[in-house]
């Protein structure tokens, strides 16, 4: 891993993170498998800020996948209060750092007070015009894609999609991401704990992104492990397949 100072001029506008390792963080430790849930909210607050004040535009977190229903109730449970618990301990300072909250995915499906959670702190900082916290709740990137292409089809039947205009520009219109206009692409994805696959997460959008993958648990991370996937980022040199 690049261990270079920043050049504050190549930040990535768009840093995407799976932020995987809890449960394991939580076994070596002899603690229940939530404990690592719960350190690793208070990760996702320290790594908001640190983000942000880098100049990073849009933070992007895998926060639950919709193959995580298949996990214990009781965990499932747990996790579906984290984003109020997020919310109840941190609105302040996400107010006071100017972050604008956005949450994608399938979100009729979860319980009523997530949702509202949810829906509230993105009405409460929509006025904000700092970074953008992105939480991808209740996604799949398959279902995402599934979805446009229903989409696609129906608009095409009602004449309102000429088919033949359909380019990578439609496709992304049709996107959960469609909110987050030019910056829609991670730049720089991260994966936490070692593991080095994608997840069913951003498949159309992560095309031409920097992977960077890092041994440490996600109730590990810190700003310097942010720092050092970065420097190894702007070490990288991307030719978006050109030469
Ligand atoms: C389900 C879940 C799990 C969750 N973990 C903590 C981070 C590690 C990953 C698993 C556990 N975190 N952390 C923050 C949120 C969240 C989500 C949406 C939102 F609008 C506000 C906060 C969250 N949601």
């Amino acid at each position: 891993m690049a261990n270079q100072p920043l050049d504050p001029t190549r930040i990535p506008a768009h840093v995407a993170i799976i932020m995987d390792g809890n449960g394991r963080w939580a076994k070596a430790r002899h603690l229940p498998r939530v404990a690592g849930h719960k350190q690793g909210m208070e990760v996702v607050k320290t790594i908001t800020k640190a983000a942000s004040r880098l100049g990073v535009k849009v933070l992007t977190l895998y926060a639950f996948s919709t193959e995580n229903w298949k996990r214990p109730t009781s965990e499932v449970s747990y996790l579906m209060r984290l984003p109020v618990d997020f919310f109840g301990t941190f609105m302040p300072e996400l107010i006071a750092e100017n972050v604008r909250v956005q949450v994608m995915g399938e979100l009729d499906a979860l319980p009523a007070k997530t949702l509202k959670a949810a829906e509230d702190a993105m009405t409460d900082t929509a006025q904000n015009t700092g970074m953008i916290l992105n939480f991808a709740l209740n996604y799949g990137a398959r279902d995402e894609l599934v979805q446009a292409a229903r989409t696609m089809a129906h608009e095409a039947k009602s004449g309102q999609l000429d088919p033949d205009q359909i380019d990578a520009q439609v496709v992304a219109d049709h996107l959960m991401t469609r909110h987050l206009g030019a910056l829609a692409d991670p730049d720089l994805l991260i994966r936490s704990s070692g593991e080095e696959r994608l997840s069913n997460f951003l498949l159309w959008q992560l095309a031409y992104s920097e992977l960077v993958f890092t041994d440490t648990y996600w109730p590990d991370f810190t700003g310097a492990v942010l720092e050092r996937c970065i420097a190894e980022y702007q070490a990288r040199d991307r030719r978006f397949g050109g030469l």
